[in-house]
């Protein structure tokens, strides 16, 4: 058979490592054509200044903000096959993740591979005689020179890697519309001068809400941090407290929280995440998106009456890019035929047990892809029914760890330091270099 052609939407993290993996076989698949709608690669790390809309019209991807630095550290933030420069520290600011993807592209030699300024339009299955499991793909996209003219071309895989940080998600809040403070979504914030002194409700304590709320507090803003989860743990800095969620908005534009609590800020800050969004599919392939789930996806990437089309990367509370190197090599071995692929009811089957085991843990169907602790289990079965390399030992510890130091001490965590000893150990520096003791971690 002829080498398999595969096409790759997004040369964001996902798309490169996808790349990446795809020419490291080039006796098995053809180079992979990689569609990049912009002149970049990085996807959501090319941070832009700008909100709203490129120059040419286009909406902006990005959702970074001027001062972000990562929430995880580089040392498993990383490829596992690719580490961050020695010499940065654990967690860097976004203009050094752009560049280690910039480095990862180059690096892989990925550059000649991908179609900047090409968006893809149109993604449609067609049955064919000889092809992967009878199937192929038309991929139409615009033209990178000439927007205007369409360009159709047949693959026998395609993945999608477009991300699900740019299209805001805006909660039902009656009244909404009647507050007559600013009103924005995070998508939209970059710095915090603009917030000096002001009053802001901030709804949403996820990683952003928590995040901006920090930025905040260091330009004497008066933060609420308004939410439904367990109160955060870790001291907040002085001016920021916390609320149950906003539940309306009155006539006269005052934020209801659930306790009757009111409160009329300068201004209200959505911090509730993003929308997943496929508008290049076709209907027939039938992958939907409901209440934050996108189904049905065998192991949380193929539709299993499609399964050469892959969605990479929309599982949350993750560490994306050892989770793209994971999916990706198991794509491989979707394609080259070292994993077995079910037959389609039995991947039918393997959603629905699966989904009924979460709901059953009590998890609700928005929070399926919430994967959390949950991704090194994930991980570890795709790499062993893959018949590829786990990640190392220590990676969910060191990351698991993180995240309890970051719950603990909200203000300080991005300034610890973390090592890693040999191939199994770490160790973590706390602010003034001293080594501090690892926490200890919940079983299971
Ligand atoms: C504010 C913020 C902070 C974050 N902090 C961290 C962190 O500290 N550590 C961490 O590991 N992760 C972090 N993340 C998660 C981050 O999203 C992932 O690390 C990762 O970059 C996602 O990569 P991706 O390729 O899936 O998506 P993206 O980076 O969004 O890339 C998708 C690409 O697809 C392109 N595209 C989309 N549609 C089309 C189309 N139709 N045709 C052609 N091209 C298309 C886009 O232009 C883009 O380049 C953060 C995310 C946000 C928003």
């Amino acid at each position: 058979m002829s080498r398999l052609r595969v096409a790759i939407i997004g040369a964001g993290g996902a798309g490169l490592c996808a790349a990446r993996h795809f020419l490291s076989r080039p006796g098995l698949f053809a180079p992979p054509v990689v569609y990049e709608q912009t002149k970049y690669v990085g996807g959501t790390w090319v941070y832009e200044e700008k909100v709203g809309t490129y120059d040419d019209g286009m909406p902006i991807h990005s959702s970074m903000y001027r001062d972000l630095r990562t929430n995880i550290p580089k040392e498993v933030m990383s490829f596992p096959d690719f580490p961050f420069e020695k010499h940065l520290p654990s967690f860097v600011h976004h203009t050094e993740v752009r560049k280690y993807l910039e480095r990862y592209c180059d690096h892989f030699k990925m550059r000649n591979h991908i179609k900047f300024k090409t968006t893809v339009d149109a993604v449609k299955p067609v049955k064919v005689e000889n092809g992967w499991r009878g199937l192929a793909w038309d991929v139409t996209s615009s033209d990178g020179i000439d927007p205007s003219i369409s360009v159709q071309r047949r693959f026998d895989a395609v993945l999608v890697c477009n991300g699900h940080f740019f299209d805001p998600y805006i909660p039902t809040i009656p009244g909404l519309q009647k507050f007559t403070g600013a009103l924005i979504h995070s998508h939209d914030y970059r710095s915090a001068e603009a917030f000096a002194g002001k009053s802001v409700v901030l709804l949403g304590a996820g990683l952003s809400g928590s995040d901006i709320a920090m930025e905040l507090s260091k330009v004497n803003a008066k933060v609420v941090l308004s939410h439904g989860q367990k109160p955060l743990k870790g001291p907040l800095p002085p001016g920021v407290r916390q609320s149950p969620p906003v539940s309306k908005v009155l006539d006269d534009g005052t934020l209801e929280f659930q306790d009757g609590e009111h409160a009329r800020p300068d201004v209200f800050m959505l911090c509730t995440g993003y929308n997943f969004t496929f508008p290049f599919l076709d209907k027939q392939v039938g992958v939907k998106v409901k209440e934050h789930l996108v189904y049905p996806l065998y192991k949380f990437l193929m539709p299993p009456a499609f399964p050469s089309l892959f969605v990479v990367g929309i599982c949350r509370a993750i560490c994306p890019f050892p989770h793209f190197h994971i999916q990706s090599q198991f794509i491989m071995s979707v394609l080259d035929g070292s994993f077995t692929l079910p037959s389609q009811e039995e991947m039918e089957k393997d959603i629905e047990l699966d989904e009924a085991a979460r709901r059953a843990r009590g998890i609700a169907p928005r929070h399926i892809l919430k994967l959390d602790s949950e991704q090194w289990a994930y991980n570890d079965e795709l790499a062993r029914i893959g018949g590829f390399q786990p990640l190392p030992p220590y990676w969910s510890n060191l990351y698991e760890s993180n995240k309890v130091f970051r719950s603990q001490d909200m203000q300080n965590y991005k300034t610890y330091n973390y090592r890693v000893v040999g191939e199994k150990e770490w160790m973590v520096l706390g602010p003034q270099g001293q080594p501090l003791p690892k926490p200890l971690l919940k079983q299971g």
